[in-house]
């Protein structure tokens, strides 16, 4: 057994001290991130450039020695995978060629056929499994389908990701067999960075909070559930971590639903409500308001220290609610790292 303190947690083990990582660990607020993206030319580039996107994936364990590693992708390369067109508006964010006709979805790859896309991703992975500091894990990730569907319907992230609510609901066929479609694709995906050596895969549902009653469960629990067990029965033994942002109160039971080893929280549940009802199931990972990365001082301080106690009494990773934002100090992260590891 390995005695990585990620993986540790992730088995269901209470450690002194929370193994930590960051999500955006790898981004704007570095300035060594951005003369690497400037190298590569733009954030795609990087994306697809394996031993850049592997030097931007290392600089953040360089400078603070987290113990995970996420390898540095998006999750809208994969249906870019699929066909459907992506680029990035500068300042913006990614824009896609929307798909919501069953023609739109007829004229997309089939999931076993994106591999040819995404093989600069498995040789990041490759490249990081080689270069990694040996107690570091890796963690490779994806978009649950909702999240990574609503961006292609709407061809951009909407605040309520309403163009593919009204999808749902005016042509539930084309929806389901679009989720269905990316549900498959993500399972052939990270399936393919395990095999060239990511250690934990992570799902992201960033979107999850705007399904409502029985949608919650056909559109975030049963994709996620599908992708974990699949991935599950090729990889025995591989750990899960699901993020369902924003599920309030469903996150109770969500790793119980979904075959998850560990569920993500997002910061607008109280860590100690997280500790009665959703820690009991298993390791909880978060949930720092990434605002106070921005702020730094004694309320970072303190807060970090409050959520370390919270999740003290069962398996905890230290990480933020949402990501970290281009805003932060990068001597904030310094300044929580004490705060937790003393
Ligand atoms: C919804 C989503 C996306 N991508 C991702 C999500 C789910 C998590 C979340 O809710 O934040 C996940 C993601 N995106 C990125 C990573 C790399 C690993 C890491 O966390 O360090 C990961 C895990 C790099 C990135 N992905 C993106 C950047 C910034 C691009 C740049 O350098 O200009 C990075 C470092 C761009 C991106 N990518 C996406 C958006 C909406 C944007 C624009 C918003 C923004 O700029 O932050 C889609």
């Amino acid at each position: 057994m390995s005695d990585k303190t990620i993986l540790k947690a992730l088995r269901g083990e209470t450690q002194a001290v929370p193994p930590v990582w960051l999500m955006r660990q790898a981004g704007r607020y570095l300035p060594e991130y951005r003369a690497t993206r400037a190298q590569a030319g733009d954030f795609l580039k990087l994306c697809y450039n394996p031993e850049l996107a592997a030097e931007v994936t290392l600089q953040p364990i360089r400078r603070y020695g987290f113990d995970a590693a996420i390898l540095f992708a998006d999750i809208l390369l994969l249906p870019q995978a699929l066909g459907v067109p992506l680029w990035f508006e500068t300042g913006e964010g990614p824009r896609l060629t929307p798909v919501t006709t069953p023609e739109g979805l007829r004229s997309l790859r089939a999931a076993s056929d994106v591999h040819e896309t995404l093989a600069p991703i498995y040789e990041t992975v490759k490249i990081l499994k080689r270069e990694l500091p040996k107690e570091t894990t890796l963690i490779g990730f994806a978009g649950a389908p909702w999240t990574v569907a609503s961006y292609v319907v709407a061809g951009r992230g909407t605040p309520d990701q309403g163009p593919a609510h009204r999808l749902k609901s005016e042509d539930r066929a084309t929806f389901a067999a679009l989720i269905d479609l990316i549900t498959e694709a993500t399972v052939e995906y990270l399936s393919a960075q395990v095999m060239a050596g990511a250690e934990v895969v992570k799902l992201f549902d960033s979107w999850a909070g705007t399904l409502q009653g029985a949608d919650f469960d056909d559109f975030a629990v049963a994709p996620a559930r599908k992708i974990i067990a699949e991935l599950k029965a090729r990889h025995p033994g591989l750990p899960i971590i699901a993020f369902p942002r924003e599920a309030g109160a469903r996150y109770e039971g969500f790793a119980k639903a979904t075959g998850a080893d560990c569920v993500a929280l997002d910061n607008s549940v109280s860590a100690d409500w997280a500790a009665a009802h959703v820690q009991k199931d298993g390791c909880v990972q978060g949930n720092l308001d990434p605002k106070l990365m921005v702020e730094g001082g004694p309320r970072l301080v303190s807060e970090a220290k409050r959520i370390v106690q919270a999740f003290k009494g069962g398996a905890h990773i230290f990480n933020l609610g949402h990501g970290i934002t281009p805003e932060a100090n990068p001597d904030h992260v310094t300044q929580l790292m004490e705060a937790i590891r003393g």
